[in-house]
């Protein structure tokens, strides 16, 4: 631009004035641009306060001037909304500078940019601040980018399920964000769901039913308290980094999993199916909901003490002809490998699910995890299940058998550092299409009836049974932080069945510190 063109270049922060003084060039994909607009030199009003007065010399000779604001990366996967202002000397060329980004900026809307979204924003999630982080910090980037919302703040659990299950207009729409944390996701993946499965005809009930993908694209911007699936999609849990993926138009498929008992659907999980340990932690940690995000510690460090094991079934499909495995030390990562292949390979080909070719695994387990990605959090940045993929159209089933509290201490400790959780005598890990679970005294249908009567069976069991430890019979279901009212379940992968306004986490850069040079001066 400096060369070619009679522009003059002038940036608006100190990083910027940095940069001009250490590079010769610094280039920005045109679809990383968000808008551009014009900037009244002599006034110096139209900017949003980041204008600062060039040397009255400088504005006589380039009195037009135009803002580009485009995304710039920060540490760890932030993105970043950043202006780079350009002067010049006559209006036709500002105009002609202007015209030509704005074609290509409509180019890309044609495409695949957002134009009209609609919001639910959860108040009551995380920390409760989700309509302040979407009006100070969302709705501004959304208007920048001219991008049209409907914006509804919900007033009860399941509100916004159930507007997108049957109300609201979704052809009006290119997307449908969400504001709040794990949960308000669910709520919205099982109303776009199941609303495009009752428009397909599709039963969701039953177990072996190939589901209609879904096409609208799902946006969540972090206000929760765990926001797993935002942060094992993006990298980080940042209001603003979400909301400019949404607006550069990432797409990013995700496999979802559907759990069922005895022929009837009970919900849809994209993140973590855990029975034991997260079964026990969710469930005590529900009714502590007003210590907020801390209750997790709580109630985790609760159910680490009391150390209850449950006695089971696990039988599960393996997924053969797929190129990943649990164990790999490559991760899902933009543009994923693992995904093009296993997923299509997953998706399009229909693989006859031989009985032959389950395997079942009997005993007493701590925790019987599902991990269909990752469910990287800041508690553990590198997740249940480092190595799974967001859409291979598989789920890595981890096994922890029961084990003394210290091997159980040592094997939690893992998530937080960079030994391997998987690498211990009493874990095994699986990366399976289908499983089942089957609690010891599960009886079919008097399941239930029996759960009711907890005490009477518990009691029941310990005369049994001396030498238990007093482990009650029956843990519950974590499905994505809710609880699931049945302990015997059966799943299965859809692969790729959402997509999410990400593009995966991005490679770091080797020196992450060349990517913001530092001062040459
Ligand atoms: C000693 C430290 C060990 C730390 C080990 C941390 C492993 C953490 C792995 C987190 C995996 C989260 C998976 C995400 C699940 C979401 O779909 C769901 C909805 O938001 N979140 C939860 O269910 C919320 C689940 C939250 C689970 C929190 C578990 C906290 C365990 C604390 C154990 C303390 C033992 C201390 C002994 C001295
Ligand atoms: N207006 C509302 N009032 C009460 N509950 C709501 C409302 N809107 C949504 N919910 C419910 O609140 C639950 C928790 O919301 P959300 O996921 O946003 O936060 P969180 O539980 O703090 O975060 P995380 O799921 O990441 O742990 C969801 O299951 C959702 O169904
Ligand atoms: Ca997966």
């Amino acid at each position: 631009v400096h060369r070619d063109l009679p522009l003059f270049l002038s940036l608006m922060n100190d990083q910027h004035r940095s940069l001009t003084r250490s590079l010769i060039s610094h280039s920005v994909s045109v679809s990383e641009i968000l808008a551009v607009r014009e900037l009244d030199v002599d006034g110096g009003t139209k900017d949003d306060g980041r204008w600062q007065k060039m040397p009255q010399k400088l504005t006589e000779a380039y009195p037009y001037a135009f803002t580009v604001s485009y995304v710039e990366r920060a540490r760890q996967h932030r993105w970043q909304c950043s202006d780079v202002t350009f002067h010049c000397s006559e209006g036709a060329l500002r105009q002609q500078w202007i015209q030509t980004i704005r074609e290509q900026l409509t180019a890309l809307s044609m495409a695949d940019r957002p134009k009209h979204l609609l919001v639910y924003i959860n108040p009551h999630g995380g920390k409760q601040q989700g309509e302040c982080i979407y009006e100070q910090k969302v709705a501004p980037l959304f208007a920048c980018a001219s991008i049209s919302t409907d914006v509804i703040v919900t007033e009860h659990a399941n509100h916004a399920r159930d507007h997108l299950k049957t109300e609201a207009e979704l052809k009006k729409y290119d997307g449908v964000v969400c504001v709040g944390g794990d949960g308000m996701f669910s709520e919205i993946v099982h109303g776009l769901v199941s609303r495009t499965q009752r428009e397909n005809g599709v039963d969701q009930n039953s177990p072996e039913e190939k589901l209609v993908p879904c096409s609208l694209r799902i946006g969540i911007i972090p206000a929760g308290s765990t926001d797993c699936i935002c942060y094992a999609t993006v990298g980080i849990n940042d209001p603003v980094t979400s909301a400019l993926h949404v607006i550069v138009g990432d797409s990013q498929p995700m496999d979802v999993c559907s759990v069922h008992h005895n022929n009837t659907f009970l919900r849809y999980s994209s993140s973590l199916l855990g029975y034991g340990f997260y079964g026990d932690v969710l469930a005590d940690s529900e009714r502590k909901r007003w210590m907020g995000p801390a209750r997790y510690n709580f109630s985790g460090f609760k159910t680490f003490l009391t150390h209850h094991h449950y006695e089971g079934a696990v039988s599960f499909l393996p997924a053969t002809d797929i190129l990943g495995t649990p164990r790999d030390k490559t991760r899902c990562r933009a543009g994923c490998f693992i995904c093009q292949h296993d997923g299509p390979n997953l998706c399009f080909c229909s693989i006859p699910e031989y009985e032959m070719g389950w395997g079942v695994v009997r005993g007493k387990f701590l925790a019987i995890n599902a991990a269909s990605m990752s469910c990287a959090c800041p508690r553990s940045p590198k997740g249940l299940s480092p190595a799974a993929h967001l859409a291979d159209g598989t789920t890595d089933l981890i096994l922890v058998r029961k084990c003394s509290r210290f091997n159980f201490l040592r094997h939690l400790l893992r998530h937080t550092s960079k030994d391997d959780q998987f690498d211990m005598t009493f874990v095994e890990v699986h990366r399976v299409r289908r499983f089942r679970f089957t609690p010891r005294h599960w009886q079919n249908d008097s399941e239930l009836d029996l759960r009711e009567n907890g005490k009477q069976l518990f009691s029941q069991i310990c005369r049994d049974h001396p030498a238990c430890s007093c482990s009650p019979a029956y843990s519950s279901w974590n499905c994505d932080g809710e609880i699931l009212p049945h302990a015997a379940i059966e799943v299965g992968v859809h692969c790729q069945l959402i997509k999410l306004f990400t593009r995966g986490i991005e490679e770091q850069p080797l020196f992450e510190d060349l990517a913001n040079p530092p001062c040459a001066l």
